[in-house]
């Protein structure tokens, strides 16, 4: 049977996985648990919201680790455990209130950066060596290329960035545990203006001889506009060049218009595929990851209206043509 992490294992690979988001119910969901807690499916999973900023200290200094613990224990049950990927220290959504909403001059580039480095050093530590890696900074630059104008970015410029690296770093070495170091971000998954300023954005944090181990491609792409896969690998390139690890991160590929019909399933389809084998085909592509696997779960139709079925699995847990383009990606190398 197409066992999607068993083959990306078989192929050299570290792990096929998805996200799982506690916040939202999913555990209690048995036919949907019986598939993510498939480990020959799912070999990773990635907590959708509950590792974010606004739930692990929703009061200054006050740090809550309950709910994304959560996540790590199902995934130490369900032989996920190796490769949790810890998601996100730095990113300008999902902040508490105690962040964002501060009278404008509250605020100094020193306050707001002792602030940052005390979320990422006790939320690092908090977590512990539960975590494989860490989206340390995510979505730091916008849809023109420019660094993205977030309240960090507002106080500290672009040195938040080797800023939060730096803490991240000083805080995994403080617990004596090997956890990589990511950016992540999405439209960066081809080249162009935005995939350029992510290089430019790796090469000012190794400027500083900071530690950064890898970049996350989020690749949430739309059928039929998703990048070829050798678009995918030479924005790879621009990056393993540099000698980091690429991972695929949220992979979802969404239909922009309802319902799709066999035709444009088909050609969901080779937009997966075409994604998967680029992370095949490029040796420090180390895994792979769906931003969830059913439409019923998926983050897609909330965020854009009319917008959906993005998913390997319709939100009756039968496969869509996509997982079957998904499995022989995997095996076609
Ligand atoms: O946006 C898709 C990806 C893009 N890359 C980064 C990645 O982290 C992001 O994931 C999505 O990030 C989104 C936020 O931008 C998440 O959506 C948020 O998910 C949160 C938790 O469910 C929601 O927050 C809760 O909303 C509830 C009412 O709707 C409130 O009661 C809660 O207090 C509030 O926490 C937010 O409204 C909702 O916007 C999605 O679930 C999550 O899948």
């Amino acid at each position: 049977a197409p066992f999607l992490h068993s083959a990306a294992v078989a192929h050299g690979k570290a792990w096929f996985g998805s996200e799982l988001d506690t916040f939202s119910g999913e555990q209690y969901d048995q036919a949907f648990m019986t598939v993510w807690n498939d480990s020959r499916i799912f070999g990773s999973t990635t907590p959708g919201n509950t590792m974010k900023w606004e739930f692990v200290e929703p009061q200054q200094n006050t740090f809550n680790f309950s709910q994304g613990m959560q996540t790590v224990a199902l995934s130490k049950a369900t032989g996920k455990d190796a490769h949790l990927r810890c998601h996100n220290l730095v990113w300008h959504e999902e902040l508490p209130s105690w962040v964002v909403y501060q009278p404008y001059d509250s605020w100094t580039n020193i306050t707001l950066a002792a602030a940052m480095i005390n979320h990422i050093t006790k939320t690092v530590r908090g977590f512990g060596s539960n975590c494989y890696s860490w989206d340390v900074v995510n979505e730091a630059i916008d849809d023109n290329a420019q660094w993205r104008n977030t309240i960090f970015y507002q106080y500290m410029g672009k040195y938040y960035i080797p800023i939060a690296f730096a803490a991240a770093q000083a805080a995994v070495k403080s617990i004596g545990a090997d956890i990589k170091l990511v950016y992540n971000d999405y439209n960066i998954e081809f080249p162009g203006a935005k995939q350029q300023k992510a290089v430019e954005l790796v090469q000012l944090i190794k400027q500083y001889g900071i530690k950064i181990d890898g970049v996350g491609f989020e690749s949430h792409f739309v059928f039929g506009e998703t990048p070829g896969a050798s678009a995918q690998m030479q924005a790879m390139q621009s990056f393993t060049s540099l000698g980091l690890n690429m991972y695929q991160t949220e992979l979802d590929v969404r239909f922009p218009s309802l319902p799709p019909t066999p035709a444009t399933l088909a050609q969901q389809a080779s937009d997966y595929y075409n994604t998967i084998q680029a992370c095949m085909k490029t040796p420090a592509c180390q895994g792979m990851t769906v931003w969830d696997f059913d439409d019923a779960y998926s983050w897609v139709p909330s965020t854009f209206a009319g917008q959906g079925d993005a998913c390997l699995y319709w939100a009756n847990l039968t496969r869509k043509p996509a997982y079957e383009a998904v499995y022989q990606a995997i095996t076609d190398v």
